[in-house]
């Protein structure tokens, strides 16, 4: 069943043309081919009327015929009218060239962006049944030629009919034609051969072992299929009469396709749908029902019928149609400018030749101070540091040089000086020296980078420039996840905010949604304006930016629930991973009446992570955890950052599932020890120069600035555009203990249960968070109590984000239900 479909890439027969793929052009075009279609329709209709009487006047030279105007024909379409059909129909292929008729509607509809047929098979089918149909008719009718104007098989006909006729006499044309006719519904209408071939094989028997031991092994395989799959698998390997497994597989997988309304491009027999649901109407009402359980046998015509019969209802309702747009939804949406950006580089000045000689000249120094010399030195000049590669002479310990770190620094009187001993994969030795004056990397040249715009990765991010001035830029797909610490005012912001720019530089709001939390409350409402366009949330919730502790135990819980979800539908998709999945949707193999719908990447980003931990623990460690360890394939990625690095904010749970990391400057070797498992952090120069640890690599980085009224500017375009009517709205979140109210022991109720209980009747509020409040207890507990409030039927059901309705309204009411519930 999971076995995946042969997925060959097949070569395209035609490559659109580039300007058709604008829609106007597409528009037009397909108005002049409809109205060209009834044109040369009606110069047909006319043709077989006014033929005769224009013949005279067809035979004369065609320019003759369309340049002078003293000519007058009766075709009601004039003289191209009658020029074309004269042209089709007795220079062509007879009568069969009103076929042309049926190629110009699909390609007319095809230009209006409907698909219901393959315009390649419909073009070739339809010219060899031209082709065939003009033989035909010049063969049966040979002597209408003699009485009447019309060829009713074309010259085309009669050329190909006399010829065959004087090769291989009457009977042999004959036999060629009807070969020719069974070829053409062979190839051209799926299982063709299997109904041609019913009426011989209605009394034989299949070979009985091996198709009842097929059948069996696939009833059992595929019992939790419906009926109407399982009756496939049957049809298949009757089909075929072949055990071949993979085979059979293959055949129902494509089947469950076209179910699900498949772009059928390369399968004909789909497309003849019509043709299908004839035979098929047919084949019912004259071949009576057998019940298959009276028979031994396998009844290999019964169940291929029903197997039609369920292909007849869904060919109907559901042609098939182009590839799904997700971006067609807001299909207005203008990607933001660059000009919404600033250059803040403008006033970076180069560091100077100066400033690199005596840099050198101090290292060479300071290291000869310690008798270690070098062969060789040289700069690369980055934004903010400049890296000075050392070859040293043979014979000098590494170790040496690493350890004079703070000599060097002395002597160039500069802070954040780094030692990179050695620079992996170059054999040398690179010492990191602050440039005078530090460059301001802007966002604006990250994003108009060729690296930036060019790039294909699933969730970009253009964070900055390396130390040789290369952009540098991630994949948070396949991150997956992101840790982003450093001490306060070295940049994290900023670089908040830079990922942010550079996702919604690439996205359109139907591809990404973004989780934002913000316990600060401040750092993240400047996109809560883009709420309609990108933002996800709770239902029911007020605000899109998360700033509540409870709301957020709530939506990382949802996360949860939504990631659970997702899983399910890969696993029903038989994807391995969102992208496959969106694929498939896109493709119409999946269809959204059995749930499956379109999935946005989400991006959740925790903004001061350790107020979080600090408050609720475990509760938010344990969902966040649940989903670093597990969201990957299904397109939810995190992004936390924290200004406390210390360990019992960035815990092991924590540090184990986040292996991409970014560090901005921090106060100790400890805290970058915490962030990145090494030192060097508590070298960087602040105003965000930072260190990216991915696994094994360390780079330093500068990251892109972007001000606050850039990203104003940006999220202000954006609100601008036609939005979604809410943000995505997240699962709802019931929480465990709630789903298990019937065994709730009210005799194990919890000590602070009255007092609770006398509290919420008291306000008339049914708040967990009130509770947790008043008796300063973990949202945990406060959650038990309340689920015991409604177990004993003081407060209403979980209401998501509302407040419980309190349903005992004054406390002696309450006091007779206690004395009732304690006793
Ligand atoms: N990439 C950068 N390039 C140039 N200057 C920067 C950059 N990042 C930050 N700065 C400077 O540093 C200041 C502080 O940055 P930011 O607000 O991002 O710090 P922070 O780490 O988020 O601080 P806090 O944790 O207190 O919010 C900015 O106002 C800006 O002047």
């Amino acid at each position: 069943m999971a076995k995946k479909r042969n997925t060959k890439t097949k070569k395209k027969w035609f490559t659109t043309p580039s300007f058709l793929l604008d829609e106007r052009i597409r528009f037009i075009l397909g108005i002049s081919s409809s109205l060209f279609t009834i044109y040369l329709g009606l110069a047909f209709v006319s043709f077989f009327f006014t033929g005769g009487a224009d013949q005279s006047k067809l035979d004369i030279q065609l320019l003759e015929l369309l340049f002078n105007s003293g000519i007058r024909v009766e075709n009601w379409t004039g003289k191209t009218g009658a020029f074309l059909s004269n042209l089709l129909i007795n220079k062509g292929f007879g009568i069969a060239a009103c076929s042309i008729l049926y190629i110009l509607t699909v390609l007319s509809i095809r230009l209006f962006g409907i698909k219901i047929q393959s315009l390649k098979k419909s073009i070739l089918y339809t010219l060899l049944f031209s082709i065939w149909g003009s033989v035909l008719l010049a063969f049966l009718f040979v002597d209408s030629t003699s009485t009447s104007f019309l060829y009713l098989g074309g010259t085309h006909g009669y050329f190909i009919s006399e010829w065959l006729i004087s090769l291989i006499g009457n009977v042999g044309t004959l036999f060629i034609i009807i070969i020719c006719f069974f070829s053409l519904i062979a190839f051209g209408f799926k299982n063709a051969v299997t109904h041609m071939k019913k009426p011989f094989k209605r009394k034989a028997k299949p070979e009985v072992n091996e198709l009842e031991l097929d059948e069996d092994e696939d009833d059992d395989a595929f019992e939790n299929e419906t009926d109407f799959q399982d009756e496939f698998i049957r049809d298949s390997i009757q089909i075929e009469e072949s055990n071949n497994k993979q085979f059979e597989v293959e055949l129902e997988e494509e089947f469950i396709s076209e179910l699900e309304e498949e772009d059928q491009d390369d399968e004909l027999a789909i497309n003849q749908s019509s043709e299908i649901e004839l035979d098929v109407e047919s084949d019912l009402e004259t071949i009576p029902s057998t019940n298959k359980q009276d028979n031994d046998d396998i009844d290999v015509e019964l169940t291929i019928e029903a197997v039609r019969v369920k292909e007849e209802s869904v060919s109907i309702n559901h042609a098939p149609m182009d590839d799904f747009d997700p971006t067609l939804d807001l299909s207005n949406y203008n990607y933001p400018g660059l000009d919404l950006l600033e250059d803040h580089h403008i006033n970076n000045s180069e560091v100077s030749k100066e400033e690199l000689e005596s840099n050198k000249i101090k290292i060479v120094d300071t290291l000869r101070n310690y008798k270690i010399e070098i062969t060789q030195i040289k700069a690369t000049i980055g934004p903010t540091v400049t890296l000075y590669e050392i070859v040293p002479a043979p014979g000098v310990r590494i170790s040496k040089i690493k350890n004079l770190e703070d000599d060097i620094a002395l002597s160039l009187a500069a802070l954040g000086i780094r030692i990179i001993a050695p620079i992996p994969g170059r054999g040398t030795i690179g010492i990191e020296v602050p440039n005078r004056t530090p460059e301001i990397v802007s966002m604006k040249s990250i994003i108009a980078s060729k690296k930036f715009q060019e790039s294909k990765y699933a969730l970009p991010v253009a964070l900055g420039k390396t130390i040789s001035n290369e952009t540098y830029t991630l994949d948070l797909a396949k991150m997956p996840h992101l840790l982003v610490a450093g001490a306060t005012g070295q940049g994290k912001s900023v670089g908040l905010n830079a990922i942010i720019t550079s996702l919604l530089y690439k996205k359109h709001p139907s591809q990404l949604k973004f989780v934002l939390i913000d316990p600060k409350k401040v750092e993240l409402n400047i996109y809560s304006t883009i709420e309609k366009h990108f933002l996800a949330k709770l239902p029911e919730e007020e605000e899109a930016i998360i700033t509540d502790i409870h709301k957020v135990i709530a939506t990382l819980n949802s996360l949860c629930v939504e990631m659970d979800s997702r899983y399910d539908l890969l696993k029903k998709a038989h994807a391995r991973n969102i992208i496959e999945y969106n694929t498939k949707f896109v493709k119409r193999k999946l269809n959204p009446e059995n749930g499956h719908r379109y999935l946005p990447y989400i991006v959740v980003i925790i903004d001061e992570f350790a107020d979080l931990i600090m408050t609720a623990g475990k509760e938010v460690e344990t969902p966040i955890a649940r989903i670093a360890q597990l969201a990957r394939a299904i397109g939810i990625h995190m992004i936390i950052a924290t200004q406390r690095p210390s360990t019992n904010i960035i815990t092991g749970v924590i540090k184990a599932n986040f292996p991409a990391r970014i560090a901005f400057k921090v106060a100790s070797m400890i805290d970058s020890r915490t962030i990145l498992d090494s030192p060097g952090a508590n070298q960087l120069i602040g105003r965000g120069d930072m260190l990216i640890s991915l696994g094994s690599e360390l780079i330093r980085v500068q990251c892109a600035f972007v001000d606050t009224p850039e990203v104003e500017a940006l999220t202000t375009y954006i609100q601008k555009q036609q939005a979604y009517p809410s943000a995505l709205m997240l699962p709802e979140y019931v929480s465990e203990s709630n789903e298990n109210l019937a065994e709730i022991d009210l005799q194990k109720r919890d000590a602070l249960f009255e007092e609770a209980a006398r509290l919420v009747v008291g306000s008339q509020q049914g708040s967990t968070s009130a509770i947790q409040r008043r008796f300063s207890i973990g949202y945990n507990r406060a959650g038990r109590i309340v689920d015991q409030l409604e177990a004993a039927g003081i407060v209403g059901p979980f209401e998501g984000s509302k407040a419980r309705q309190v349903l005992i309204s004054d406390d002696y009411s309450l006091e007779k239900l206690l004395s009732q519930v304690l006793a």
